[in-house]
């Protein structure tokens, strides 16, 4: 089994639970956030969506012990687009408390990043705080990815729609995504190339709707700027954020000048 298939298993069960939890999750309100979309699009700079990353099944402990609120308003300072907080527990010691501990403190864009094949997972989302969700198009099929698109759409959520081949990246184009971000990890093997970014890249809609985000695997300014030259106009970065010493001048590092948008 991939792990891809065992952190799908363990979400059926999660979904499972939520389902039955639903009357006892807490809903707050919280500020009006700006749109990823246009934070994206505006900037002549390539755009850093800064992750909370505690761990992750590839690389094992990465920070158990961070305080989400902490590194999240440092990611805030130094110009982050938008904080990425994993709320998937079993495999990346996230949980939707440190979502809603970092919306409490920052008023950017929050991408919820979790696993999701279910609405429940969706308002629990916002409920907690997220104005954008992930669906990854590896985990879901072509009528789950159309619903769940639409469902995030009508909540007023922004949607991040993850690719790994080109395949599914025309899968997200046809269901409407403006928002695509390509995972240089395969969540099948782990392996993570850049060269993924390119070649998606190579057959991206590139224009005024629709923006590339290029994931995973940006430690280095040569990294970004090899994406940004691909077309990329945001990176996510977990890792190498959260082992940094100094977070905000590693996002700053990243901050290229975009060159690559065919626009
Ligand atoms: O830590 P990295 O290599 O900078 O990667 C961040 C982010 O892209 C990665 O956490 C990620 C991308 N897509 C995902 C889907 C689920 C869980 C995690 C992810």
């Amino acid at each position: 089994m991939t792990i891809l298939e065992r952190i799908l298993l363990s979400k059926r069960l999660e979904v499972k639970q939520m389902l039955m939890n639903v009357e006892n999750v807490s809903r707050e309100t919280f500020v009006e956030r700006p749109t990823l979309f246009a934070a994206l699009k505006n900037a002549e700079q390539l755009q850093v969506i800064s992750e909370i990353k505690r761990a992750s099944p590839s690389k094992g402990e990465i920070a158990f012990g961070v305080d989400p609120s902490v590194q999240a308003q440092i990611y805030e300072k130094s110009g982050a687009a938008c904080i990425s907080v994993l709320t998937d527990a079993p495999f990346f010691k996230g949980s939707f408390a440190d979502l809603s501990a970092v919306a409490k403190t920052v008023q950017i864009p929050i991408l919820c990043k979790d696993f999701i094949i279910h609405e429940v997972q969706i308002d629990r989302a916002k409920a907690a705080g997220a104005s954008v969700i992930l669906l990854i198009v590896a985990a879901l099929n072509a009528e789950s990815l159309l619903r769940l698109y639409r469902y995030a759409m009508r909540l007023g959520l922004e949607v991040i729609v993850e690719v790994h081949d080109r395949n599914e990246m025309e899968q997200a184009i046809t269901v409407g995504a403006r928002i695509v971000g390509v995972n240089n990890r395969d969540l099948r093997t782990f392996e993570v190339d850049l060269r993924r970014t390119e070649e998606i890249a190579s057959r991206f809609p590139f224009g005024d709707q629709h923006v590339l985000i290029s994931e995973s695997g940006i430690w280095h300014p040569d990294d970004a700027r090899r994406v940004a030259a691909y077309g990329a106009e945001a990176v996510l970065v977990g890792e190498s954020l959260m082992r940094s010493g100094d977070a905000g001048e590693a996002i700053r590092s990243l901050q290229v000048r975009k060159v690559g948008a065919r626009v």
